[in-house]
């Protein structure tokens, strides 16, 4: 980015938002039969790669909405940026047109994510766009909403733009599983998070388990949950762990802290009720203790009764509730139950090179019912990195045919 000039602060004089540029389009449905997918030049990859930059300002802020950024540019300059700070608001494009001003007309508009060519919270960016007179979109990967699906790509092409979609694809791709996964299925991304020693214990027999990994990958996992719209524990990691479950950075997101507890078997002075940075919601069932729902009720916390309180229905809630990501932070028990109910899709297991051994050291997934190596999970999409002196394994479980 060093050669190009940058808006030091996009978003920033974006308070005056006007809808004049907003007319009414007839939503397209399905595909562009013409969209065809290119990759862009080093320098289209270059502005992509800025847009998600842009996009990530917002990182766990935006859903139901997705995380995206938008970079305008005129003669080899950049003159106007955006991104989506939060549902209601404009999107990316629009806070960019906003910042480039009439430079915008016969421009480029890099945007990560398809233009959105209906009326929803906010007006349509496709006629916005072609108001401002660019000359050419450059998008990072096709919007799945079916709203959208092509529409904004044929509605600029339509007008005469220049469209080049598909750059950096599986970066924006990337960027918005969650958003593109409660699309698509109508559920959040379920994400598996676990801390293992190398003999693939979570804790000791006596339940000890701060800490199973490094600082680094502690402070991973902070920035994991501030990208998150939940995260969710059973009552007893409440009981054992006694867990904060935030994001431990300033200004950055935290996510609801849920807890799944049936019986409410809870302790009175857990950390969760006693800060306040993040919400909590304690789900349990219509028949557990009133006098705890009311205790807990009287610190603050939200209590809701889902019964029967499966890992389906909680995120079943979580998907009415607006969210597109939910971070699984449980012990084995009830993380073999949300995999074997379809509740999970991605795994992260930070895997420390420790040995400790014991029968009874808790493992991060309990029984599944699997008796032959040939019903185990064949992760795929695999991946791993060194996180300080752990390692990281990444991978996706096939979906359920
Ligand atoms: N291209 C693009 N840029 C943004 O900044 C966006 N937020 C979106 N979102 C798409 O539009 C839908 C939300 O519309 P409203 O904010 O309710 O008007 C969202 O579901 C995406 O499809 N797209
Ligand atoms: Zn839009």
């Amino acid at each position: 980015m060093d050669n190009f000039p940058v808006v030091d602060q996009p978003n920033a004089f974006v308070d005056d938002y006007s809808e004049e540029n907003a007319l009414l389009v007839k939503s397209a449905v399905g595909l562009d039969s013409h969209l065809q997918k290119m990759v862009g030049n080093d320098f289209d990859s270059r502005m992509m790669q800025r847009c998600l930059e842009l996009a990530k300002r917002a990182t766990g802020r935006t859903s139901p909405n997705p995380l995206v950024g938008a970079v305008i540019v005129k003669d080899g300059e950049i003159v106007g940026e955006g991104f989506h700070p939060r549902a209601g608001e404009p999107h990316a494009e629009v806070f960019a047109l906003k910042a480039a001003g009439d430079r915008a007309r016969a421009a480029t508009i890099y945007v990560s994510l398809e233009p959105c060519n209906h009326y929803g919270r906010t007006p349509p960016c496709s006629e916005a766009l072609i108001a401002a007179g660019v000359a050419k979109v450059v998008v990072g990967m096709v919007d799945p909403n079916p709203l959208v699906a092509g529409g904004g790509i044929a509605r600029l092409r339509a007008a005469g733009i220049e469209v080049v979609a598909g750059v950096d694809e599986e970066a924006c791709q990337k960027l918005n599983e969650g958003f593109v996964h409660r699309i698509l299925y109508k559920r959040p991304l379920g994400i598996l998070k676990y801390a293992m020693t190398l003999d693939g214990k979570i804790a000791t027999s006596a339940g000890h388990s701060a800490w199973v990994t490094n600082r680094d990958a502690r402070n991973e996992v902070h920035q994991l949950r501030a990208a998150c719209d939940a995260v969710i524990v059973g009552g007893n990691t409440v009981r054992q762990d006694n867990p904060y479950l935030t994001s431990h950075q300033e200004g950055a997101n935290n996510p609801l802290r849920v807890v799944m507890s049936r019986s409410l078997r809870l302790p009175e002075n857990a950390h969760l009720w006693q800060t306040t940075e993040a919400p909590t919601l304690v789900l349990t069932e219509v028949d557990a203790n009133p006098d705890v729902k009311e205790l807990l009720r009287k610190q603050g916390v939200e209590v809701l009764e889902l019964t029967p309180l499966t890992p389906d229905k909680v995120m079943a809630y979580l998907y009415e509730r607006g969210f597109c990501s939910v971070l699984w932070e449980c012990g084995g028990i009830l993380a073999a139950s949300a995999i074997a109910q379809g509740a999970i899709q991605k795994i992260l297991a930070f895997i420390a090179p420790k040995i400790i051994g014991g029968n009874n050291a808790p493992t991060p997934v309990g029984d599944l019912g699997f008796t032959t190596m040939t019903e185990a999970l064949p992760l795929e999409r695999v991946s791993w990195r060194v996180v300080g002196s752990d390692c990281l394994v990444e991978g996706y479980l096939p979906r359920k045919s």
